[in-house]
């Protein structure tokens, strides 16, 4: 995929599992979609994640709602089930499996990184990844293992030092301060909560694109 078009898909990064929602995943997705998201990311992760197959199955019908959508589908962590469901891609973090192997074994699918230094973004970069993840830029509620606080400085000083891969912010990110994230530099922002847990996900999704368009 060419860098252009994938810093296009990165505007609006929903990601969510069946911990995140309050009402049907499906559903969650579907108005998402209505709202305005351009890429999407099914992490089914934390206290009362669906294990196998019943991770399988949500999964396969989150995929098809993309698919229908023309949205790429992106897999967090697990990339058996990214391989098994055919996903347009996989997004790992530092203690996942290495990106370069999973390089090798996704091929020209979307390798995403999670990145917190800018050590660990140029290796990320080296490893052949076609966008980092970066934060938590605020205090996030849908990471309990979330590294510190790093603000949108971070976003900043990794332009600065010439790191040009596409870059989406993560962590707290809401309407009300999803603008600075991209005026700090980022491609997009990536968002749980601020879709998946609010009353209207349609409208939710609708504000944060007037953001950061
Ligand atoms: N899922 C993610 N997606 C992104 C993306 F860039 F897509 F917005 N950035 C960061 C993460 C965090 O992934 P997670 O598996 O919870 O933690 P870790 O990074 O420690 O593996
Ligand atoms: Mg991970």
């Amino acid at each position: 995929m060419k860098q252009q078009e994938l810093e296009e898909y990165l505007s609006l990064y929903f990601i969510m599992g069946s911990v995140n929602c309050s009402q049907d995943p499906v559903e969650v997705l579907k108005q998402a979609i209505d709202g305005g998201i351009t890429l999407f990311q099914y992490r089914e992760k934390g206290e009362g994640a669906l294990q196998g197959n019943e991770k399988y199955r949500l999964g396969e019908k989150l995929k098809k709602v993309c698919l229908n959508a023309g949205i790429p589908f992106i897999i967090n962590d697990d990339v058996n089930l990214g391989i098994a469901l055919d996903a347009d891609g996989i997004h790992v973090g530092q203690d996942d499996e290495a990106a370069h192997t999973v390089q090798q074994k996704m091929g020209n699918k979307i390798l995403g990184v999670s990145t917190h230094t800018i050590a660990e973004a140029r290796k990320a970069v080296f490893d052949g990844a076609d966008y980092i993840g970066v934060g938590p830029i605020f205090p996030t509620r849908s990471k309990d293992d979330a590294n510190k606080v790093q603000g949108i400085q971070i976003l900043q000083q990794f332009r600065e030092q010439q790191i040009t891969l596409p870059m989406v912010g993560i962590g707290g990110i809401t309407a009300a301060n999803a603008k600075q994230v991209i005026d700090a530099g980022a491609n997009g922002v990536s968002v749980i909560s601020a879709i998946a847990g609010a009353d209207n996900v349609k409208q939710a999704a609708l504000q944060l694109k007037s953001k950061v368009l």
